[in-house]
């Protein structure tokens, strides 16, 4: 798994790399600004705007040079803007700005009249994981301009006057696009971020994922390559048990359509028998919707221990509190919990001893916020939501971009995939859908939420391909398939 270091961690790893590998820092600095041309050129190939490269005095400057000069290399047109004397920075700086083509404008900030083409590709490698207080004087004055000016702009490693780790305070980078290398920095992952770091990119600098784990195991970033060893695998003899009996619980008074999107994605993820407990409003169009499901009568019901795995909330509404204590004491495998049953948990915080250990929440940040407590900010909601899956043993999925799933041992997982056009009512159903059909199949509960967290993800990339601001919940479920052939699972 990928890990997410801290900034200050970022300079012990290059060292300890370096060493190991018996390179130099100027080679694993050339191919950070490798990776980065290559998805630079994947946007601007062929561009005929001007090229400014901004570059500070560190590392993240050194990057700078050597991207400049990579672009020059290929013919493209490219101006430097350098803020310091080289005897000021560092040494890698110094080395990529002897190695610059002699047809590189090199502009030194104090002759710089601010005049950009409004039409340029703006490069932004000032500042890296290395900055330790907010921009001022010259730098300030520079990113306002920059802030001001319609060109494209694109980060290298983080906008700079982000911190790695924390919220910005002042003024910082707006790009369009961020590229950092080899892992996201963790501020790129805070929402109030957003308006900074447009697309984020990640780039590998080629250190191995097991190398960095040897500095950070409490962090991951999901990738598609750790979805394979935690699938399931079935067999040719496999059965309908197999793919596992799941029952959904709710659609209650008329919000049939939430637990007809669950039953659906769970289909469509694989599982071999939906039940749904609904009240009768829900049979009609249960069965105009999804007729592969079953409709049960909750006063029928025998047993919960027909089941393999149990999603309770969507659509849920407003029920006796009673009635989902029972259901929790009678179920005593892992669950998941969504929507509706997480504002009754928030109400009845006495059913929290009730729980199954290891079950699912699945809260938007809303109803986290009525399970925790406001939060300042994304890193306080974080750490609050790492304390509420340790504390109760329970796996705490915080949806939203970059969904964390936040595991009783305390490890965060951020998921990569998904996108805005996700934003729509319902697609929070389908997620619980997923994860019960997960693990009705025998999924751990961890590889439950890591697995349907990262395929919700991909769905929602899929669909939006072809209905772009206008997917729906829908286009979500019906794209679940296509993500298990893309990855190769059968
Ligand atoms: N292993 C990896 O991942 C690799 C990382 N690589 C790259 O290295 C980058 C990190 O480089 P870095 O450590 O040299 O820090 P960087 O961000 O350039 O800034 C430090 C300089 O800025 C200064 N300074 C700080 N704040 C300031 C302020 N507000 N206003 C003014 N000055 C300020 C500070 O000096 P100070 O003033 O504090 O003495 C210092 O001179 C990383 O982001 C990535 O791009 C790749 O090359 C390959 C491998
Ligand atoms: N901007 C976004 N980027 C990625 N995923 C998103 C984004 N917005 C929403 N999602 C995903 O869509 C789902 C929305 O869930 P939720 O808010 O519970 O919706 P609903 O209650 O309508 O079913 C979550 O899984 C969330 O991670
Ligand atoms: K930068």
């Amino acid at each position: 798994m990928l890990s997410i270091l801290s900034g200050n961690q970022v300079a012990k790893l290059d060292k300890a790399y370096i060493q190991s590998e018996n390179i130099s820092s100027w080679e694993l600095m050339e191919r950070a600004a490798l990776s980065f041309v290559r998805d630079f050129f994947k946007r601007f190939q062929n561009s005929k705007k001007k090229i400014f490269v901004f570059v500070g005095p560190g590392n993240n400057g050194g990057d700078g040079l050597a991207i400049a000069r990579l672009i020059a290399d290929r013919g493209y047109k490219v101006s430097v803007i350098t803020f310091s004397e080289k005897e000021k920075c560092s040494k890698d700086y110094v080395i990529n700005f002897e190695k610059l083509p002699e047809n590189t404008g090199v502009i030194l900030e104090k002759d710089f009249n601010y005049e950009l083409a409004e039409d340029g590709i703006v490069i932004d490698a000032l500042f890296g994981v290395g900055i330790n207080r907010p921009l001022e004087g010259v730098f300030l004055k520079a990113v306002k301009r920059l802030n001001e000016l319609h060109a494209n702009k694109i980060a290298v490693d983080i906008p700079s006057g982000l911190p790695a780790d924390e919220l910005v305070e002042g003024e910082a980078f707006l790009a369009e696009l961020t590229v950092s290398f080899q892992f996201p920095k963790f501020s790129l992952l805070f929402p109030e971020h957003a308006k900074y770091i447009g697309e984020l990119l990640v780039a590998s600098i080629g250190i191995p994922e097991d190398f960095l784990m040897k500095f950070e195991r409490r962090r991951f970033f999901m990738q598609e390559s750790d979805m394979l060893p935690r699938h399931k695998k079935f067999h040719a003899f496999s059965h309908k048990g197999d793919f596992g009996r799941i029952l959904l619980i709710g659609g209650r008074r008329g919000k049939a359509g939430a637990i007809i999107l669950s039953a659906r994605a769970a289909l469509r993820t694989g599982s071999g028998l939906v039940h749904v407990w609904a009240d009768d409003s829900a049979v009609i169009p249960l069965h105009n919707n999804c007729i592969e499901a079953m409709y049960l009568d909750g006063e029928k019901l025998v047993s919960m221990d027909d089941f393999d795995a149990l999603g309770i909330g969507p659509g849920l509404g407003q029920v006796d509190v009673s009635e989902l204590e029972g259901i929790l004491k009678s179920f005593r495998k892992p669950l998941v919990l969504d929507a509706d049953a997480l504002n009754l948990l928030s109400e009845n915080p006495q059913l929290w001893a009730n729980l199954p250990e290891n079950s699912i929440l699945t809260p938007h940040l809303k109803e986290f916020e009525r399970i925790s407590g406001k939060a300042k900010n994304q890193m306080e909601r974080l750490e609050k939501a790492r304390s509420l899956a340790s504390d109760n043993k329970v796996y705490l999925v915080l949806k939203g971009a970059f969904t964390c799933v936040s595991a009783p041992d305390g490890t965060q997982y951020f998921n990569s995939t998904g996108n805005k056009h996700m934003a729509t009512a319902g697609s929070g159903d389908v997620l619980t859908g997923m994860l019960t059909a997960m693990l009705g199949q025998g999924y751990s509960p961890l590889d439950a939420c890591l697995c349907a967290v990262f395929h919700h993800g991909l769905a929602g990339q899929v669909a939006s391909k072809t209905k772009g601001r206008g997917t729906i919940a829908s286009d979500i479920i019906e794209s679940i398939p296509q993500t298990f052939l893309d990855l190769g699972i059968d």
